[in-house]
C-alpha cells in the first residue's frame, strides 16, 4: 500500500510524499451552494470539471464531481479492498469535519477504482481537494485540505477538445480468435466444468494528443443520463450496473444480466424487449447474477427483498434484464465489513462480471481471455466518513494512458456465457457494449 497527500496550498493534483501513515488530519468544510433553478439554466456539474486530476460520479444530473489530491492511496493484490478500508478508516478518524449540508454525499468522500482481479492490477482511493454535489435542486461545495483552505470560486470550465487523430485498432486478442475463446467456454460449460463465465474483449483507440477526458465524460453524461458516468484516475464510462450502494443501512444492487441489442425502431425494439424477458437462455443467466448477489449480500443484512422475476432495463444501445435486489444493514453488526466498500468487496466479482461458481470461472477467465482486464468490471465509485457510498461496475468504460505525444484508450466489453451460447450473437453483444464509449470518443 502506498499513501500520499500534497501539502497545504499546493496545485490540485501535485502532491509531496508523505510516509504511509502520516497522520496529517484533513480539514474538511461543506457549505450549501445556490439550489439548482427549475428551467435549467444552471450548468451541469460535468461543466465544471477543470482539465487535471476530475473526478466524476453523476447520473441524471445529480452526483457528485471533484478535482485535486487531498489525499490518496494505492492498494493491489487479494487485500485491495481490505487495505483501503484501513487506511480510510484511519483518514476519517483524525479528519476534522464541518459539514452544514448533511445529505448523502456530502463532508468527507473518497473516489475509488479497484482492480477487477487479485492480481495483476492496482487500485485507489482518491480524496478530492474539492467536491461539489448534486441531489434533486440542492447544490453543495465541499473543500478538502491540511488546513483550513478558501473556498474557491466554481465557473464552467473552458470547452474540452475533440481527441485529435483517434483511430482505432484490434486489442489483445482479435474478433476471430475471441470467437474461438467463447465456443472453448461454452464446451467447458457443456462438459459439466462450470454454469456462467463472463468473458471480455478490448478494443484500443489511440490519439495523437493527450486525451481530454471531459470530452467523453460531456457525451456520456448526456447520452446516459440513466447510467452513472465515472471517471477515476484515467478509467471512465457509463455504467447501468449498481454493484451496490448504501444510504443510512438501506442497502440496494442493482443486478444486470441478460442483453438484447436495440435496433433503434421503437415497434421492432419492443419485441425484442418481450424476446429478452422469455428467453430461458437469459432468464438462467441471469438468475446466477441475481443469486450471487443476494447470497453475498444476506450475511450483511436483516432484511432483504429480491424480486422473483426481472423487469427489462431500456439503453440507448441494448436493452437488459434487471433485477433490484435490496436489504437493510442493521446498525449494530461489524462496521469493518458492512460499509459500502466492505459490502462491494464481498459482492465483487458477482456472476454478472464472473461466472458460477465464482472461483471456477475467475480461474478459467484468467486462463482463456487472454487480455489483463485492469479496473475494468471492478467496483468504482464513492464512500463517505461513514461507509455510505455508492460503488458501481465499472462496465461501457475505457482505460485512458499517455503514449508518446498522445493517449491510448482501452475499450473493454464482455459477455455473460452459459451453455448454449452463440459466439457469433456473443461478438455482435460485444460489440453493442463497445458503443457507448466509442460513439462518446467521437467515432459514430
Ligand atoms: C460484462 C458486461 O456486462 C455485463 C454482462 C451482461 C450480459 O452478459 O448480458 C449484462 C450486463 C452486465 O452485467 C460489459 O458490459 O462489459
Amino acid at each position: 500500500m502506498s499513501t500520499r497527500a500534497p501539502s497545504p496550498g499546493v496545485a490540485p493534483g501535485a502532491g509531496d510524499a508523505f510516509p504511509a501513515g502520516t497522520a496529517v488530519p484533513l480539514v474538511v468544510r461543506t457549505v450549501p451552494l445556490e439550489p439548482v433553478p427549475d428551467d435549467a439554466s444552471s450548468a451541469p456539474l460535468v461543466d465544471l470539471l477543470p482539465r487535471d486530476g476530475a473526478l466524476t460520479w453523476l447520473r441524471g444530473g445529480d452526483g457528485l464531481v471533484g478535482w485535486g489530491t487531498a489525499a490518496v492511496v494505492s492498494t493491489a493484490g487479494a487485500d485491495r479492498f481490505r487495505d483501503a478500508e484501513e487506511w480510510w478508516a484511519a483518514t476519517t478518524a483524525r479528519a476534522v469535519v464541518r459539514d452544514e449540508v448533511g445529505v448523502h454525499g456530502s463532508g468527507l468522500v473518497a473516489f475509488g477504482s479497484f482492480a477487477f482481479a487479485d492480481e495483476p492490477g492496482t487500485s485507489t482511493l482518491v480524496v478530492p481537494r474539492v467536491v461539489v454535489g448534486q441531489r434533486g435542486r440542492q447544490r453543495w461545495l465541499t473543500t478538502i485540505g491540511h488546513d483550513s483552505i478558501g473556498m474557491p470560486g466554481l465557473r464552467v470550465a473552458d470547452e474540452p477538445a475533440a481527441p485529435d487523430g483517434l483511430r482505432f485498432d484490434r486489442g489483445a486478442v482479435d474478433e476471430d480468435a475471441w470467437r474461438a475463446v467463447v465456443a472453448d467456454a461454452v464446451a467447458r460449460i457443456e462438459g459439466g466444468e462450470l454454469d456462467k463465465v463472463v468473458l471480455a474483449r478490448d478494443v484500443v483507440a489511440r490519439t495523437d494528443a493527450p486525451l481530454d477526458v471531459r470530452w467523453p465524460l460531456r457525451r456520456l453524461v448526456e447520452a446516459y443520463p440513466t447510467c452513472w458516468t465515472f471517471h477515476v484516475d484515467g478509467l471512465f464510462g457509463a455504467t447501468p450496473e449498481m454493484l451496490v450502494r448504501r444510504e443510512r443501512g438501506l442497502v440496494t444492487s442493482r443486478v444486470l444480466a441478460g442483453t438484447i441489442s436495440r435496433t433503434g425502431d421503437e415497434v421492432r425494439d419492443a419485441g425484442l424487449a418481450g424476446e429478452l424477458a422469455r428467453s430461458s437462455k437469459d432468464l438462467e443467466e441471469h438468475e446466477y447474477a441475481v443469486r450471487s448477489v443476494a447470497d453475498a449480500l444476506e450475511p450483511h443484512c436483516s432484511s432483504m427483498n429480491v424480486p422473483e422475476s426481472p423487469f427489462v432495463l431500456h439503453l440507448p444501445n441494448v436493452m437488459h434484464l434487471a433485477t433490484d435486489v435490496t436489504g437493510v444493514v442493521p446498525d449494530d453488526v461489524d462496521h469493518a465489513t458492512s460499509t459500502s466498500l466492505g459490502l462491494a468487496a464481498s459482492l465483487h466479482p458477482s456472476a454478472a462480471v464472473g461466472g458460477t461458481p465464482t472461483p471456477v470461472a475467475t480461474r478459467l477467465i484468467a486462463e482463456i481471455e487472454g487480455m489483463d482486464r485492469g479496473r475494468y468490471a471492478g467496483p468504482v465509485g464513492w464512500m463517505d466518513a461513514a461507509g455510505d457510498g455508492e460503488w458501481g461496475i465499472a462496465l461501457r468504460s475505457a482505460q485512458v494512458v499517455p503514449e508518446g505525444d498522445g493517449s491510448v484508450v482501452r475499450l473493454f466489453a464482455g459477455c455473460g456465457i452459459v451453455a448454449g451460447s452463440d459466439p457469433d450473437a456473443e461478438l455482435a453483444e460485444s460489440q453493442a457494449k463497445l458503443q457507448p464509449v466509442r460513439q462518446a470518443l467521437g467515432h459514430r
